[in-house]
């Protein structure tokens, strides 16, 4: 069972805990019991944590010790894994395994972002070569952009926090963290262990309390000088706006789209699509959520998927045997009812799940679903799937990339000619041959095209964003 808390959590401004009156209260969101309060940062601890961020970023941070306090941090994660998992458990409703993964993989992208930061470098620049510069010499370095402003969501709180806060130090930037306010605590813990692995006061500030209010005092503080944002499109579009001319980087959504060739491995790609279209109660936004399974293998492969499908243990996410919890609340597990209920009458089938309870809604599949439907056209975000049959490899590509977003997409197939083709023409950030959208380890590069967003993470690649290239001309 999860711990119950009592406590208060501050905000952190230039390395020191501050209270609030007034609090956002956190909830377990299996019990419902009040689990934590955090603060609920004022515009004027937001400016003064954007303060604190701009004056640490004038002291030295030279990239060896960003090194050591990120590999030190990644330690701590897991010498800490047990409580961290029951933070999550309790804060997300996420099943007791996949939240000892989480901290596993927050751990690895805090150790990815050390390693990343001893090797940020630039290039030779061979300005001699143009007639009149025979004298000059050129390089360029990457330098920080300044002040990060880091926005994440619920569903994975602690990991893309980390793939935010990481690679920005690494980068050696300042970052004011905004995280998300139904999941706050794992940040908190997070901050708190970088704290204790030496990260000099000022570099991380955390500002917890109203998204949209924080969001705003954000983007009006002129000393912000990048936005990293993950979350849903809406509130990306308007980050975007606020922003003005300044750097924006935007992981959103997707309703993530997987192709089931007649020449694959049939039970594998049903067994991995039950788990990665579920997992987390569907709520990742490279959850399978479409699935397009060539006609001729298509009933095939439903009863396969049904029968992975019901072997998933839904319950007490505290459970080692639980793979599948309660969504982030009730209302949310309403939403996906309605859609559900929505399809059914537009002709939907229910093949398994279709039923509510609480905040829990049972992994289910739908068949017979057109692809204007809400629940294939728009992004779920909870434990449903769609699956139809196509007839042709272009029919399938076309009805993968007939979508607004663009994230990830999976392709299972043992034709090499089909595979480059969707590698070619499927419109993604990342497409993944044999496995799921789902598929993600820490050091790629991550990112989407189209409605899922703007730039990559992938410490290498986030640090990529949160530095500006620097021309350095010497005239000899
Ligand atoms: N591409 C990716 O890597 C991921 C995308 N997501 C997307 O996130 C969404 C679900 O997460 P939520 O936390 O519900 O998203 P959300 O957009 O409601 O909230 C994300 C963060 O933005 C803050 N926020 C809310 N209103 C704001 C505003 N007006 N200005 C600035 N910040 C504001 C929230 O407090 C939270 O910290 C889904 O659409 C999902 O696809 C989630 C995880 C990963
Ligand atoms: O953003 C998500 O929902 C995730 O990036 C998926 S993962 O990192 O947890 O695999």
């Amino acid at each position: 069972m999860a711990k119950m808390m009592t406590s208060s959590t501050g905000l952190l401004i230039g390395g020191e805990w501050k209270q609030t009156e007034d609090v956002v209260t956190i909830y377990n969101k299996y019990t419902q019991a009040e689990y934590v309060k955090t603060a609920k940062a004022s515009r004027q601890d937001v400016d003064e944590a954007v303060q604190a961020a701009v004056q640490a970023k004038k002291k030295p941070f030279p990239p060896y010790e960003r090194y050591q306090v990120l590999k030190k941090a990644a330690e701590l994660l897991m010498k800490n894994q047990q409580e961290l998992a029951e933070i999550l458990v309790a804060e997300v409703g996420k099943p007791v395994n996949e939240s000892k993964g989480e901290v596993a993989r927050a751990a690895q992208t805090l150790e990815i972002s050390a390693e990343e930061a001893k090797r940020i470098q630039g290039d030779g620049v061979p300005v001699e070569a143009a007639p009149g510069s025979e004298n000059r010499q050129a390089y360029t370095k990457r330098v920080p952009v300044g002040v990060v402003a880091a926005i994440t969501p619920f569903n994975v709180p602690l990991n893309l926090v980390c793939h935010k806060v990481g690679p920005a130090l690494a980068a050696g930037n300042s970052v004011v963290l905004k995280p998300a306010s139904a999941t706050a605590y794992s940040a908190i813990r997070l901050a708190e262990i970088l704290e204790e692995a030496g990260l000099p006061a000022g570099r991380l500030n955390v500002v917890t309390g109203s998204g949209s209010k924080i969001g705003t005092w954000l983007c009006e503080n002129q000393d912000v000088n990048m936005y990293t944002f993950t979350g849903s499109p809406e509130v990306g579009r308007e980050l975007q706006e606020k922003a003005g001319l300044r750097k924006v980087a935007l992981e959103l959504g997707n309703n993530s789209a997987a192709v089931v060739h007649d020449d694959a491995d049939l039970k594998t790609a049903a067994q991995v699509c039950a788990q990665k279209s579920f997992n987390n109660a569907g709520q990742v936004c490279i959850s399978v959520q479409r699935i397009y399974v060539q006609e001729t293998v298509y009933e095939t492969f439903v009863e396969n998927l049904k029968q992975e499908t019901e072997k998933l243990k839904v319950g007490d996410p505290s459970k080692k045997e639980t793979q599948i919890g309660p969504m982030i609340a009730e209302d949310e597990a309403e939403r996906i009812e309605e859609w559900v209920e929505e399809a059914v009458r537009e002709g939907a089938e229910v093949i398994t799940g279709g039923k509510r309870n609480g905040a829990f809604y049972a992994p289910t599949i739908l068949t017979k679903t057109g692809d204007e439907m809400k629940v294939s056209k728009e992004e779920a975000f909870g434990p449903i799937v769609v699956v139809n049959p196509y007839s042709t490899e272009e029919e399938a590509i076309l009805r993968v990339n007939d979508s607004d977003y663009g994230l990830q997409a999976g392709v299972f197939t043992n034709s090499l000619a089909f595979a480059m083709k969707a590698s070619e023409e499927i419109e993604v950030g990342g497409l993944i041959v044999n496995d799921t959208p789902g598929y993600r380890v820490d050091h790629m590069p991550y990112g989407g095209v189209k409605k899922s967003g703007s730039g990559k993470e992938g410490p290498q690649y986030a640090i990529e964003e949160m530095t500006e290239e620097r021309l350095v001309v010497f005239n000899l």
